[in-house]
């Protein structure tokens, strides 16, 4: 169906806001927002934990590598405004350039583009301390007016938690499915299930649970240990039903590598590879 069908006349209204896409004044769900015209982008995935300091950026930064070594075209929205950490692990900076495109990504070594706040600020550790109504105004700006050009997969490295801004991007961004962090302990099913039952209501898919840190790795003997208790993600997939389930070590590596502005070197490809094939 295409976009002129879609749309309902006053006379023909069934007040179904997530069927039409009209922009009248009766409307009571946001509309969703589109790229603009120097941009194509094929899929939106959405990186969500319930919960802040789980490695939701670092899933974000892994996936994001390991789909732009598979050969696709990848870019990255750092939609965690008040707490942007993208492009210090990737090594980018600012300050970023426009043209009559629209505002020009940064790029990693590898080639994936990314938008950050910390591409704009005076300096890196400035405090970002805006209010919700003007996260999601500069979310929106991050998603219509860069120029993304053409690009496979869009990942975007939500705002913690579950609050009113991350229900606001789950309403604005055409989202075709989240992939949901979560760190073993800590009441996982709870914090599990309440992204998974946002994204429920808001119609988005859930491709896939990544449990980080979910073990440790003895570099001598190869071991697993697992520091937290045994990972609870697999069930806990199941019960929601969520499509695909993987685990991440806690790696010194990783840490050093972020630290180095070069995560793009580390191998997740077995680690993630459920993931990324739920995704592909
Ligand atoms: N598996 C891991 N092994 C080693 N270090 C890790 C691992 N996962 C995350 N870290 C480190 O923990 C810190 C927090 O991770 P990250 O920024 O990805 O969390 P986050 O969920 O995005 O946080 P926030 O909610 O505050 O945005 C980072 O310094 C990161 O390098």
């Amino acid at each position: 169906m295409n976009d002129t069908q879609n749309q309902q006349s006053p006379e023909t209204c069934s007040h179904n806001c997530g069927s039409c896409s009209s922009s009248c004044s009766e409307r009571s769900v946001p509309q969703k927002l589109s790229p603009n015209g120097a941009s194509n982008i094929t899929k939106v995935i959405g990186v969500v934990s319930g919960k802040g300091g789980v490695g939701k950026t670092l899933v974000t930064c892994l996936i994001a590598s390991e789909l732009q070594k598979a050969g696709k075209r990848v870019g990255i929205m750092d939609a965690d405004v008040t707490g942007p950490s993208i492009p210090k692990a990737f090594g980018a900076k600012g300050p970023l350039t426009a043209d009559t495109n629209g505002l020009n990504p940064a790029e990693s070594a590898s080639g994936i583009k990314m938008i950050s706040t910390n591409l704009m600020l005076p300096k890196e550790d400035m405090a970002v301390a805006w209010r919700g109504p003007v996260v999601s105004g500069i979310i929106s700006q991050f998603f219509n007016e860069v120029n993304w050009g053409e690009i496979d997969y869009l990942l975007v490295d939500m705002p913690p938690g579950t609050s009113d801004v991350l229900l606001t991007v789950f309403q604005q961004l055409p989202l075709d499915g989240i992939v949901t962090v979560s760190a073993p302990q800590e009441l996982v099913a709870m914090i599990v299930g309440k992204a998974v039952n946002l994204a429920h209501d808001m119609n988005v898919d859930v491709l896939g649970l990544v449990e980080n840190m979910a073990y440790y790795e003895c570099d001598e003997c190869h071991k697993k240990h697992y520091i937290f208790g045994e990972p609870q993600g697999a069930e806990v997939a199941k019960r929601y039903g969520i499509e695909s389930y993987a685990t991440l070590p806690m790696d010194p590596a990783i840490a050093a590598l972020v630290d180095a502005g070069e995560i793009e070197r580390y191998d997740a490809h077995d680690a993630l590879k459920p993931i990324l094939d739920v995704i592909q």
